[in-house]
């Protein structure tokens, strides 16, 4: 079963970062998410109770992030997967955490997990 529940590119504006002018502003970080689910199953019953909300998962990942308000990504980013294993039943996920414009030469920069077992 290869199915799943994405999102990109959901802007989340936050404190986050180790320099102590980095406590004192808010930065754009930008969440990419692909999250295994059967979709089958709400394919079946066209019922969003049985869909892996995306919309729910988005705003919750939101609120993470402005309450946790970490130093590194890698802080934020473990702590998203444990919430969407969690609290929504996601048994695998990748998440990447974009920061742009945190290397001014760089494109983007950021981190990339994966975590759990794809059924
Ligand atoms: N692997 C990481 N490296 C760095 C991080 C991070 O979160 N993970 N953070 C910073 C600073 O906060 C940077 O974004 C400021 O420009 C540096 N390296």
């Amino acid at each position: 079963m290869t199915d799943t529940v994405f999102i990109e590119g959901l802007a989340v504006e936050t404190v986050i970062g180790v320099y102590d002018w980095e406590r004192t502003i808010r930065q754009r970080l930008l969440v990419d998410l692909e999250m295994a689910w059967d979709n089958r199953v709400p394919g079946a019953s066209d019922d969003v109770a049985d869909a892996l909300d995306y919309a729910a998962v988005s705003e919750r990942v939101q609120q993470q992030l402005q309450d946790l308000q970490p130093a590194l990504l890698e802080t934020a980013a473990e702590e998203i997967a444990r919430t969407l294993q969690q609290e929504f039943g996601v048994c695998w996920l990748r998440l990447t955490l974009n920061k742009p414009g945190a290397v001014p030469a760089a494109a983007n920069v950021g981190v990339r997990i994966e975590r759990g077992q794809r059924p």
